[in-house]
């Protein structure tokens, strides 16, 4: 396929290749199931299926809210489409809406922690949809259908409402109304206008455009104050072509019959309709400080930039990522159903979405603390034109919408089981955050803030090439790849990447005229460890390692990203010799431990075979000033085999050694040891060591030697289900990641960024 590049000027661009890629690498799609309980035993078997599974059987039979405790239904969503109107790409059927499914699907695990499954169902047939997804009820906690044309979508909600007792929610309804209410409410505010006098057009009477007005009606927009138009044009009393009930609703008596005539004077723009829709000549003749929601997706009826060129006065959104003011319905949906599968609602009424909305607004208008900052894009925001709505990945949605929503639910009667103690709740709600993309997320905005020019050495592989290009397309900063031109081209191309992108430099050593500067600065480091001038030429020339490591040494790069074609010790030992350590420190590995909810971070992963107590101290400290670098504040384990003495054995006495070292260093961190790891991570096993000065369960572990660190990692990825991210090398003067061997374009993308934002 010939790659077009979906670009933006905001940065986040990608060719048709890329997404292809991205979802066929690995397992084709996008999610997978896991099992949560031990299938290891004949027990486990005998618990979880015949004949222990019988129990639960009798107990959902005798009542059936147990379901809720003995199955998944409590936390599961279906996604359900037929495929009628995907996002604005019109009626493609059921099969090519599985992408958008399966992506809403894995949203809602992102964001809240909601297991979710997509169903897409082969009908045009409202009769036959309905019959579909009614038997359903007893797998699921809730109903999310989506991407359903008006006016079956209507009909279709209102059927299974009545007659399912789980939430039924059509999210391009509600959801967008929702977060579009939110962004009102604020550039209302802004703007200074009073809900009773603005004039509203929405374009688009479909699914989205009606909930939309509807919603402002219900928060005081007079009725004859919106305008609502179609393919047609303006919805006017007496019109008769391309009507139905949902629109003859909002017919109003006007002379307006276009668009722009609609829009002479107009406050609001409301656009749920198709790209482009929305011309300049319409934006001119709207009222000063205009709001205009350009919410088709993928392509807004307008974009920014064309509005920024003809008037500075509007507060504009889009549906889009890569722009401010992001008015998109997976500001909702997920906490939606967050907060009323936690209540066991019913449904999702009036009240829950109203309290959704003024959740969202709410959460605009307040300051940004620290910690969130790093989840915006460039700079902190603070409520304004450019800032009416959070982000999607600001980490407070997940604590402050769902209490929201099932206070509602509990206010208004529709609460099965109301939560007792919102504050616990509350707390338990942040626990649920995927820690993993929380902090990358982090590193990455902060490296977007201030980009760099990162070599990737192997610059002829093909997921060096995807990795570069990803890395530029979401505006990290530049990408270096070492090769020989044709070489990297061909590579590219096979890879799908557009490699003529600004952003990308090939770079072939050997015909560099810096082959002599680089040659005479090896030379001075390693000419008294057996190294000739020559040995040194050739190393420039011939191993792409060197040359990236030294571009980095001498500043010609920020930093460099290497490793998924050699051994990391092969590496390490040729990175060595290029950057030395930063003074003060010492170099070593430390391994990020991501799994639900907890972070730690586990050292000397790739260094240090068999340190010392004086080692173990510097490694504690290494690994502690890492940690803060991540935004967390270290406890810092040092582990052994033993805890506090016993059983005793000489390992474990090298470790206690190093704590007193810590000791005499009067180091600032919290540290203690040596304990277990049971005993570093789990409170009530700590409890049992009243003396013990970690105040918490320990975020960093210091493993007494490298096979221990090593090993327990490896074990963490490949049993534990955790995300190991590194081994990041730390205490280098310069920043230089190594990658594993084979390691994926998504890998090396996080290591560049890590790299970019230069951990030590
Ligand atoms: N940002 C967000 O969160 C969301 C955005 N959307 C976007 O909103 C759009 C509509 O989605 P949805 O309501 O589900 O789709 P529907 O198919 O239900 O409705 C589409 C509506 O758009 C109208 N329309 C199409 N082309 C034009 C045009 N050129 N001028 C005026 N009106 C037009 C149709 O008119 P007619 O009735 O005459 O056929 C119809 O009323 C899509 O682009 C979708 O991506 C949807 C949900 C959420
Ligand atoms: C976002 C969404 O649901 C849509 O565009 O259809
Ligand atoms: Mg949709």
């Amino acid at each position: 396929m010939v790659a077009t590049d979906k670009s933006s000027k905001s940065g986040v661009s990608f060719t048709e290749q890329e997404a292809l890629q991205f979802h066929q690498q690995g397992r084709p799609g996008k999610l997978e199931i896991n099992p949560t309980k031990p299938m290891a035993t004949q027990r486990d078997l005998s618990l979880a299926y015949s004949p222990g599974v019988a129990v639960p059987v009798k107990a959902i039979a005798e009542d059936p809210t147990r379901a809720f405790d003995y199955t998944t239904r409590g936390n599961l969503v279906a996604v359900i489409s037929n495929g009628s109107a995907i996002l604005g790409l019109g009626n493609l059927g059921a099969l090519a809406s599985k992408p958008v499914m399966e992506g809403k699907a894995v949203l809602f695990k992102r964001f809240a922690d909601v297991d979710s499954i997509d169903l897409e169902v082969d009908t045009q047939n409202v009769d036959e949809f309905v019959n579909s997804v009614r038997y359903l009820g007893p797998s699921f906690g809730g109903i999310n259908l989506e991407d359903i044309k008006a006016p079956d979508c209507f009909i279709i909600e209102q059927r299974l409402r009545e007659i399912m007792d789980i939430p039924v929610f059509h999210d391009d309804q509600h959801g967008t109304a929702i977060i579009a209410a939110a962004g009102l409410i604020n550039a209302f505010h802004l703007t200074g206008r009073d809900i009773k006098d603005v004039r509203i057009v929405c374009n688009g009477a479909g699914a989205a455009g009606i909930a939309c007005i509807e919603l402002v009606k219900a928060m005081g927009v007079p009725h004859e104050n919106v305008l609502l138009c179609d393919t047609k044009g303006v919805i006017y009393q007496g019109r008769e072509e391309g009507m139905n009930q949902w629109k003859s609703a909002h017919a109003v008596e006007t002379d307006a019959r276009s668009l722009y005539d609609a829009l002479k004077g107009a406050d609001v723009f409301l656009g749920v309709s198709v790209k482009g829709a929305l011309t300049e000549d319409m934006v001119r003749v709207m009222a000063p400080n205009p709001i205009i929601f350009a919410m088709a997706n993928p392509d807004p009826e307008i974009t920014p930039e064309e509005v920024a060129a003809i008037r500075d006065d509007a507060i504009m959104a889009t549906g889009r990522s890569d722009y401010p003011n992001q008015v998109n319905n997976v500001l909702g949906f997920p906490y939606i159903f967050r907060g009323a599968l936690d209540v066991l609602a019913t449904t999702i009424n009036d009240e829950m979405k109203v309290a959704c909305a003024e959740a969202l607004a709410k959460l605009a208008r307040e300051e940004v603390p620290d910690e969130v900052a790093a989840a915006y894009r460039g700079n902190r925001p603070k409520f304004g034109p450019e800032y009416i709505i959070p982000v999607p990945f600001d980490p407070r949605l997940i604590s402050t919408v769902p209490p929201a929503v099932a206070q509602a639910a509990m206010d208004s009667g529709v609460a099965r089981r109301p939560i007792v103690d919102m504050d616990a709740y509350r707390n338990q709600l942040s626990a649920r955050r995927d820690p993993v993309a929380g902090t990358l997320q982090r590193i990455f905005s902060k490296v977007r803030q201030s980009p760099k020019r990162v070599v990737f050495a192997e610059g002829e592989e093909e997921p060096m090439i995807r990795a570069a290009a990803s890395f530029v397309g979401q505006g990290l900063g530049k990408a270096i790849l070492i090769g020989r031109d044709d070489e990297v081209r061909e590579a590219a191309k096979e890879a799908g990447v557009d490699i003529d992108r600004p952003g990308i430099e090939i770079l072939n050593a050997r015909l560099s005229n810096r082959n002599m500067d680089y040659a005479e600065f090896l030379y001075a480091r390693l000419q008294r460890a057996g190294y000739l001038y020559r040995d040194c030429q050739r190393l420039v020339n011939n191993d792409r390692n060197y040359w990236g490591a030294i571009m980095v040494a001498r500043g010609d790069a920020d930093a460099m990203v290497t490793g998924i074609t050699r051994n990391y010790s092969v590496v390490l030992d040729t990175v060595r010799n290029c950057i030395d350590a930063k003074p003060g420190h010492r170099v070593i590995g430390v391994s990020l431990a991501l799994s639900r909810g907890r972070t730690v971070l586990v050292a000397d992963t790739a260094v240090i075979d068999m340190p010392t107590s004086e080692e173990l101290a510097d490694i504690a400290e290494e690994a502690a000033h890492v940690a803060r670098r991540l935004g967390y504040e270290p406890r810092v384990a040092m582990l052994a085999y033993s805890t506090f003495g016993h059983p005793p054995g000489e390992r474990s006495e090298r470790v206690q050694e190093a704590v007193k070292i810590l000791d005499r260093r009067r180091v600032d961190f919290e540290y203690d040891g040596e304990m277990g790891a049971d005993v570093a991570l789990n409170p009530d096993k700590m409890a049992a060591y009243p003396f013990c000065r970690l105040t918490g369960p320990a975020n960093v572990l210091v493993m007494p030697a490298f096979h221990s660190a090593s090993i327990s990692t490896k074990m963490l990825q490949e049993l534990g289900g955790s995300t190991v991210i590194g081994p990041l090398l730390v205490g280098l003067d310069k920043p230089v990641q190594i990658l594993t061997i084979g390691a994926k374009d998504s890998d090396i993308v996080n290591m560049a960024a890590i790299a970019a934002y230069n951990v030590t």
